[in-house]
């Protein structure tokens, strides 16, 4: 488990089309005036030691953040999972920790409590589990958010192979280790911060909801 924030190095994923916003560059789309990527590093950044952005398009925009921007080694999207294979590939610390870019709202304990949580259970990779409404309404449900995930670097060979296979789905290749899922529902949680924009419609109402 990392004993310090030192050992992670956490990482925006930016690397998607954005094609749900009509193909735009979703981590450079702004919330509250701020790029979505670069608000990921403000929040993410003191609690790991250091950050990187995982980018695809607009290479210098996102260096004009202030921390390194690592495209994918995969060539043509393929997924979030191209994002963590660069982060295993390239990462200088033991630990790895990967947020999306379109969840600005996430914890500012997020490290420490996945961290925590992989110790106690003994896991190799922790993974956040967060309420999410319902479609059809009645309470929130609890549901894994499998690219807010702790990994350590020693699963590179791992994910490799299962990319190399052809496989792209996070929680098919988290299933092949001992994963924790770790729940964000207590009292004081924000029950939005996992709340996550698709749409610029979703960008904009997440904005007017947390302004009220
Ligand atoms: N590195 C990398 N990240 C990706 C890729 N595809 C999606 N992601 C990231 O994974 C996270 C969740 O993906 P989505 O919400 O589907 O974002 P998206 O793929 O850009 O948007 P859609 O095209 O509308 O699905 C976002 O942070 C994306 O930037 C990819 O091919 N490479
Ligand atoms: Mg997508």
């Amino acid at each position: 488990m990392p004993h310090v924030a030192a050992d992670i190095t956490g990482l925006v994923l930016a690397g998607g089309r954005g094609s749900r916003m009509g193909g735009v560059d979703k981590g450079l789309q702004t919330f509250n005036g701020t790029p979505l990527a670069r608000h990921a590093v403000q929040r993410l950044g003191p609690q790991v030691g250091r950050m990187v952005i995982n980018a695809n398009r607009n290479l210098p925009t996102y260096e004009s953040f202030g921390v390194p921007v690592w495209p994918d080694g995969i060539a043509d999207y393929a997924g979030p999972l191209a994002g963590f294979l660069t982060g295993l590939e390239r990462c200088q610390t033991p630990w790895l920790l990967t947020v999306p870019c379109d969840t600005p709202l996430f914890p500012p304990d997020l490290a420490s409590r996945l961290a925590d949580a992989l110790a106690q259970a003994d896991a190799e990779i922790a993974m956040v589990s967060a309420p999410e409404p319902q479609d059809e309404g009645g309470p929130p449900v609890l549901r894994a958010q499998p690219v807010f995930c702790l990994l350590p670097v020693n699963l590179l060979a791992s994910l490799r192979e299962f990319t190399v296979a052809g496989g792209r789905k996070i929680d098919a290749w988290t299933a092949r280790h001992r994963t924790v899922l770790v729940p964000f529902d207590r009292e004081d949680d924000a029950p939005d911060a996992f709340f996550n924009a698709n749409t610029l419609a979703e960008l904009a109402a997440l904005e007017t909801h947390r302004a009220k």
